[in-house]
């Protein structure tokens, strides 16, 4: 295989992932994003530069970190040390010196061809399972091009490839994305523009018709023939409602799209939020009933819909 050069901004490599598409799949996670959601799972993707984490419940709070930072920027306090991410450069020096593993760097930037040698350890499960990779983040269609050319890589394996994206993209990134791309799980959070624009990372001109763009970007893949499924994060107090669902099922009609796949709101998050030093919203917020949930789920069998419940 020739050497492909063109980078991007990794945080993790994971496999034997089974709810991120068809069969056993290894996901390549990509840093940053052009939405906020409070409640997100994957904080640690927001950001698109890297970024130290210091796990408390490893912190054995012994002081050696502080005194290795060229930068001064770790300080202890009485709920444990503390980061001024404005002042640290990434350096390492932390995470060296840290013999408790209680220091994390997310973030990376690695070559199409480091990231293809991880990907494809894995072929022969994918070949039984009819299983392969999905590149997720994050939003990896704010890297198109590095996407763009996993993607193809993947092909070239013959791999069963899977995207997922909350669908905020020009159509230009959003085909790079797509083009080499069997299975695109496109996350639908709201259908309500002023919900929507909530979220949307930035001022007002990123707002404006963000949600119009996505749709734009639903119709369009369809209309290639691109298999698209539905993915219905249902958060509390947010769209944990038969309404919601009622517009998801519309839009999912009016496109041919056959499936939708419900997320009930879960916390596996958590601890990562603490480690970053973010504020984490939805810390006491009560998980979805599963009858609430299955209720959902008749209501979209009911339109002729296939609905799974992953997670
Ligand atoms: C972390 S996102 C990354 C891909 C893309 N940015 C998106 O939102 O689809 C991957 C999946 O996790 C889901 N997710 C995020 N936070 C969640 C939470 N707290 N509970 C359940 N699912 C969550 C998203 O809705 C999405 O389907
Ligand atoms: S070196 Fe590790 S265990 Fe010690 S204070 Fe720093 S993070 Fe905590
Ligand atoms: S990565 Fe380097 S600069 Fe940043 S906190 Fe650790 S030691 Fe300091
Ligand atoms: S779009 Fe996805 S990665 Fe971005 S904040 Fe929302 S759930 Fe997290």
């Amino acid at each position: 295989m020739n050497k492909n050069e063109t980078t991007g901004m990794v945080f993790n490599i994971e496999r034997y992932r089974i709810h991120d598409g068809t069969g056993i799949r290894t996901a390549l996670f990509l840093k940053g994003c052009n939405l906020v959601c409070p409640w997100c799972c994957n904080p640690e993707s927001q950001h698109g530069t890297g970024e130290v984490a210091i796990h408390k419940n490893l912190c054995r709070e012994c002081g050696s970190c502080i005194g290795v930072c060229p930068q001064k920027a770790i300080s202890p306090s009485v709920r444990g040390n503390v980061i001024d991410r404005q002042a640290c450069i990434l350096c390492g020096a932390c995470k060296e010196k840290c013999t408790y593993g209680a220091i994390e760097i997310y973030g990376e930037q690695k070559t199409v061809s480091e990231v293809m040698e991880p990907l494809t350890k894995d072929m022969a499960f994918f070949m039984r399972s009819q299983g392969g990779v999905t590149v997720s983040g994050g939003e990896p269609t704010l890297q198109a091009d590095f996407v763009n050319a996993v993607m193809r890589e993947c092909k070239n394996e013959c791999l069963y490839t899977a995207l997922e994206t909350c669908g905020l993209a020009t159509w230009e990134n959003m085909w790079k994305c797509c083009e080499y791309c069997d299975e695109i799980l496109f996350d639908i959070k709201t259908l309500i523009p002023q919900q929507f624009a909530e979220i949307v990372a930035g001022g007002i001109d990123m707002k404006a018709n963000a949600l119009e763009m996505v749709k734009n970007n639903v119709r369009e893949l369809c209309r290639l023939g691109k298999k698209v499924v539905f993915r219905c994060v249902i958060i509390p107090g947010f769209n944990d409602n038969a309404e919601h669902i009622a517009r998801v099922v519309a839009f999912a009609k009016e496109n041919g799209v056959k499936q939708i796949d419900l997320l009930p709101f879960h916390q596996y998050g958590k601890h990562k939020y603490a480690s970053l030093g973010m504020d984490y919203r939805y810390r006491d917020e009560q998980a979805i009933k599963d009858e609430e949930v299955e209720g959902f789920v008749r209501q979209i069998e009911e339109n002729g819909i296939l609905c799974t419940i992953g997670g």
